[in-house]
């Protein structure tokens, strides 16, 4: 049958989204499931433990099932229990790591880059590939690392298969792109022979909470880890100890919600905002007092966020918290002044090229958004409705929630993207607006 005639070869309608506007103040509570970057960081180290262990409240996502997939694809066991809308319980038992394994690394930067190292202490060969787009993420400089400890593998990117044996030791890499090549060579290197020292040479790595946030994890499990020198990483070799653990809050996810407040005047609070974090989201709390939100502590480390009605521009460096910026962009649209977003040009090599497309779909509504070399300047205009593009980019597709708050006529398409770090998005704005007193995951 030719394709003219065949319905099934059709390209499918896009799915869009009528993203709803706001009608007052939004005035909510919104809990949130657990962090993508804890819950993968948290799954991976208990498989490679020294006994078994307990992830709790770990994120249910697409993101989170792919690393558990993976995991289970390279031999460990890993049983869920307890689950409810705050996330799910893994008990994880190691086992000795399987190769003659395939891995979908989905989109998953926390997979194709956490993985691999793992993969190259397996006992044969395991290939790994991923989403189209997936294969033009930045994978060079990892596998080269990996290559440079001892482990054969046969492309730069996405597909590709490793074999080991991975002996470790000492190797200089440039991070520049992406803090993860550094994190996925630390998660695992206390199981290689001779430990790992990294150095990085080249422009700053960005994201340094996120190396933290794995050193932090790694030294909870302890495993002995020298950060004392600028640019340069050591893990001694030894055991990774089982834990029993819980998964703190997405705050990345809280900033489409507390957005909300800004755009609307009104007030969102979200409890368990940890007292203490490696989270990049912790920096919300600066960045959305600088757009004019009044932002407040509360007893019981509950977040209020509460917006005047007016947004205010901002020019900020995100270097540090890049997956923060779809959201400070999408509220620079909104706002009564310019902004200036510096410092993510590594947001290139995200779920899609951030800045074209955060550049790009503003426009389409109506708006003034430049790029420039390492971010974006994004003037005051007025929006009109139309489509959002979400590129497969869970974050993409949030934004276009938040401009849909002030503007009429957004539809955003593919929402169930959100699905790789909040399945329940959708759901969960909805009730924001139609002021379910406490939404979200009972935690
Ligand atoms: O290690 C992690 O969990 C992450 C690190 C960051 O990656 P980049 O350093 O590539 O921006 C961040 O943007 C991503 O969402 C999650
Ligand atoms: C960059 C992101 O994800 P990933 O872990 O796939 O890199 C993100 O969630 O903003």
């Amino acid at each position: 049958m030719s394709a003219t005639t065949s319905s099934s070869s059709a390209t499918p309608p896009a799915q869009l989204w009528p993203a709803p506007t706001a009608t007052g103040p939004v005035t909510a509570t919104v809990q949130l499931p657990g962090s993508k970057s804890v819950t993968n960081r948290a799954l991976l180290l208990a498989a490679l433990a020294d006994g078994p262990g307990v992830v709790r409240q770990a994120l249910r996502s697409r993101d989170a099932d792919l690393m558990v997939s993976a995991l289970r694809a390279l031999g460990a066991s890993l049983t869920a229990s307890g689950e409810s809308a705050a996330g799910v319980d893994w008990h994880v038992t190691p086992g000795p790591i399987r190769g003659g394994v395939s891995i979908d690394a989905g989109l998953a930067g926390t997979v194709m880059r956490f993985v691999p190292p793992v993969a190259a202490l397996a006992d044969g060969p395991v290939s790994f590939d991923g989403d189209a787009h997936a294969r033009k993420r930045p994978m060079g400089p990892i596998l080269d690392a990996l290559r440079a400890l001892g482990a054969h593998i046969d492309n730069d990117a996405l597909p590709f298969t490793i074999s080991g044996p991975l002996t470790g030791g000492e190797v200089t890499i440039d991070a520049s792109g992406s803090s993860q090549f550094v994190s996925g060579l630390l998660l695992t290197a206390a199981r290689f022979d001779k430990g790992v020292t990294i150095r990085h040479v080249g422009p700053p790595v960005p994201s340094q909470p996120h190396i933290e946030m794995t050193v932090e994890m790694l030294r909870a499990a302890g495993v002995t880890v020298d950060d004392s020198e600028r640019d340069a990483w050591r893990v001694l070799p030894g055991p990774i100890a089982a834990r029993d653990m819980t998964v703190e809050p997405d705050l990345s996810n809280a900033a489409p919600f507390l957005a909300a407040a800004l755009v609307t005047g009104g007030s969102v609070t979200i409890p368990s905002w940890p007292e203490q974090t490696t989270q990049a989201g912790d920096a919300l709390r600066g960045l959305l007092a600088s757009m004019g939100a009044a932002v407040s502590r509360e007893a019981g480390s509950e977040l209020v966020v509460t917006g005047s009605g007016e947004v205010r521009g901002i020019d900020a460096d995100l270097h540090e918290v890049g997956e923060l910026t779809p959201t400070i962009a999408a509220l620079a649209a909104l706002a009564t002044t310019p902004s200036r977003i510096r410092g993510v040009s590594h947001l290139r090599g995200h779920e899609t090229d951030r800045l074209a497309a955060l550049a790009t779909e503003i426009n389409r509504l109506g708006g003034d958004a430049e790029e420039t070399a390492d971010g974006l300047i994004v003037r005051p205009r007025a929006l009109h409705g139309g489509v959002f593009h979400s590129y497969d980019d869970h974050r993409m597709a949030t934004a276009g929630a938040v401009i849909g708050l002030a503007v009429p006529g957004v539809q955003v398409e593919n929402v169930a993207t959100t699905a790789k770090t909040l399945p329940e998005f959708v759901q969960m704005w909805t009730a924001m607006l139609t002021g379910s007193e406490r939404m979200g995951a009972d935690r």
